[in-house]
């Protein structure tokens, strides 16, 4: 992996010890209950890699809540309540939602006043039917695939402290669910993973970095995010073999090589291409980038300077 000198890079040891009083004070077994049995991160990874990253989202915060209130002293005006958001991206299935939702946990835990909201920006595709009518079927995850607009203008009502009203996605369904809305009402932080995350929308006067006040980059080598796209099809497979109504039903009773090179295809023509042009030219605008082994261990962390 090649990135612009502007960031500082990390081994796994190094990161580690960065680790601060607060987070030495999480027990084995805390830390075994907030890494959820669903989620298959590893113990060493929480305590070495994601304990110090929450600290370091704790100091960003801290400096955040300080600019406001610096600036409104020199204002003469009360300090309203401004969500900080963490952006978190990558490529589909290198795991940013289960990223998302471990440090959902460990904020929750290490701030126990602050409330910690995330959600997927997949909610903002456009549906199926529209995809269809556009002729962007097989171009699901592109950027013209999604309503940048929508997500911008719901990003700017979080800022703004309006309560704002995310749609949502479904893998079961593969399609946007009509009438399913997420409400995030004014939380202290929020996360946001997805793939479009350190993208702008074409035209758009509001840049991404004007929105997110932390972003993360999770990044590995194409090969093993293939492997875990097939493993989570696979999982997807295992899901739906009781739901007809679950999209991989018809794959989960038909024959599995089948699916499975339908699936490979899938990942090279649209997830992989998305990611080669879209997605990685993205990665050097992260405030930290995450990169993963093959086995989803964290072998370094690169914190940009500037
Ligand atoms: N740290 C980890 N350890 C073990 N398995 C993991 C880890 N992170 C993710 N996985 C597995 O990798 C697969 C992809 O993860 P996840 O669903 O979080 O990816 P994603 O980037 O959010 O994907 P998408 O953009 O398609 O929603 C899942 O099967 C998940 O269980
Ligand atoms: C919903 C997205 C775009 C992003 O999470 C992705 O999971 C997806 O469905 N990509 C389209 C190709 C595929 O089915 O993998």
């Amino acid at each position: 992996m090649q990135t612009q000198e502007q960031y500082r890079e990390y081994g796994r040891a190094e990161w580690g010890k960065l680790r601060g009083m607060e987070a030495k004070s999480v027990s084995a077994a805390e830390l075994e209950a907030l890494r959820s049995r669903a989620d298959r991160v590893s113990l060493d990874d929480v305590r070495e890699i994601y304990l110090p990253l929450t600290e370091l989202i704790r100091v960003r915060l801290r400096s955040f809540l300080n600019k406001l209130a610096n600036d409104s002293t020199f204002l003469r005006t009360n300090t309203e309540h401004t969500p900080f958001i963490i952006g978190i991206s990558g490529s589909v299935a290198v795991g940013k939602s289960t990223t998302a939702r471990l440090l959902q946990k460990l904020l929750s835990r290490q701030m126990p006043g602050m409330s910690v909201q995330m959600l997927t920006t997949d909610g903002f595709l456009l549906p199926n039917a529209e995809l269809e009518r556009r002729g962007l079927t097989d171009r699901k995850g592109f950027p013209e695939s999604y309503d940048m607009h929508a997500l911008t203008k719901f990003l700017v009502d979080v800022k703004m402290n309006r309560t704002a009203l995310a749609p949502e996605y479904s893998h079961a369904s593969y399609d946007v669910v009509p009438g399913a809305f997420t409400e995030v009402k004014q939380p202290d932080i929020l996360i946001v993973e997805g793939i479009n995350v350190l993208q702008t929308g074409k035209d758009s006067p509001i840049y991404y970095s004007d929105l997110y006040d932390l972003t993360l980059y999770v990044d590995a080598a194409a090969k093993d995010i293939e492997g875990w796209f097939m493993e989570r099809f696979n999982q997807f497979l295992d899901l739906a073999v009781d739901d007809p109504d679950d999209f991989y039903y018809p794959y989960a009773h038909g024959d599995r090589d089948e699916a499975l090179a339908m699936a490979s295809d899938l990942w090279r023509t649209v997830n992989l291409a998305n990611l080669n042009e879209y997605i990685l030219p993205t990665r050097d605008r992260a405030s930290v980038i995450l990169h993963k082994t093959s086995n989803h261990s964290i072998d370094k962390v690169l914190l940009r300077r500037f």
